[in-house]
């Protein structure tokens, strides 16, 4: 069972410099968003952008959308500095850059303590570096507040000296290495982001593999990719119901003492009903995040 279930189908960026996004994410049907101090941002504007986002969660108006902020790594000079200002601004969760240990969660885990945090602030974790993904399972495991891995392909794919390919082979071990670590330890797990923002075939494919892979939704750069990824990571119509008729045909089974029933000629046990729940319980969960934008 996944601690702090909710959809995450998608996860969209913001530079946290460009008050305009920060704005427009208020209105988006964007499922999290996350506002960063990071890559997206210059050093020089660095402080605005923490000034900007810190405002911005003031000022509220982000509905049930997860707000996540990324903060800059602690071996930076603004690392620090970011989590003393997010730590109780009122973010659901941090998200901490080139995670390569339960060591580096753990400090900045207690710099958020020191710095006021909530219990209910949760820690997120960037998968995209070689030393990382290979400590993968260590990583997440490192905290209670941990909710959910973020996978960062353009600095692994740059790290490994490997090439962004349409199938993805040159990353699909670190891809399934962390699925794997995550829900090991009960963590949600958001695939990578897709830079060609004119390739809306490719993305499309993308989204469909990493739903295959195991990930629960996929981090975005661009609102026009909103709608796919919520079609394609939330339960279809025909899905949730063929789930009901699934709960529905094993209850009667157990009812009349058996543990197993044939449902259109396909088997049907307790792991089946599982996922059935599963599925329902998401796309419910959708319903209501959807009926709340509204
Ligand atoms: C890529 C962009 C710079 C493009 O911006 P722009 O030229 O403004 O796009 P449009 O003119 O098409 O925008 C149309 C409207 O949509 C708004 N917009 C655009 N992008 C966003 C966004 N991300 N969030 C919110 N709103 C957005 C524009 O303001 C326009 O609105 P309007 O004025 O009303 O018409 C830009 O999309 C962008 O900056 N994207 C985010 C880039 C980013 O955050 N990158 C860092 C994260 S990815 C990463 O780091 C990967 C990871 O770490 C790894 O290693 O893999
Ligand atoms: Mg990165």
């Amino acid at each position: 069972m996944l601690k702090n279930a909710r959809p995450r189908r998608s996860m969209l960026y913001m530079p946290g410099s460009n008050t305009r996004a920060l704005d427009k994410g208020r209105s988006l049907p964007a499922d999290a968003l996350i506002l960063d101090l990071e890559d997206a941002v210059a050093p020089d504007t660095k402080a605005q952008a923490r000034a900007n986002i810190v405002e911005a969660l003031r000022a509220g108006g982000y509905g049930r959308r997860e707000i996540v902020v990324r903060t800059n790594g602690l071996d930076s000079e603004w690392g620090r500095d970011d989590i003393a200002a997010l730590a109780a601004a009122g973010a659901n969760a941090l998200l901490l850059p080139k995670v390569e240990s339960a060591a580096m969660v753990q400090e900045a885990e207690a710099l958020m303590v020191r710095a006021g945090a909530p219990e209910t602030l949760g820690i997120m974790c960037m998968m995209e570096t070689p030393l990382g993904i290979l400590r993968a399972d260590e990583i997440a495991g490192a905290s209670k507040r941990l909710t959910c891995l973020v996978m960062g392909t353009s600095d692994l794919v740059k790290d490994l000296n490997a090439a962004h390919t349409p199938e993805r082979l040159p990353v699909l071990t670190s891809l399934s290495l962390c699925v794997l670590a995550a829900r090991a330890h009960g963590l949600a797990i958001v695939d990578g982001v897709h830079l060609d923002l004119d390739d809306a075939e490719g993305f499309a494919a993308h989204c469909l593999q990493g739903k295959q892979l195991g990930f629960d939704g996929k981090t975005l750069i661009h609102p026009k990719t909103l709608a796919k990824t919520n079609e394609v990571f939330a339960p279809s119509a025909e899905e949730v119901a063929q789930a009901h008729r699934i709960i529905e045909a094993h209850a009667a089974a157990v009812a009349e003492g058996k543990g197993v029933v044939v449902l259109d000629g396909k088997l049907v046990e307790n792991l089946h009903v599982e996922s059935a729940k599963r599925s329902v319980a998401l796309a419910e969960a959708i319903a209501e995040l959807e009926a709340d934008a509204d």
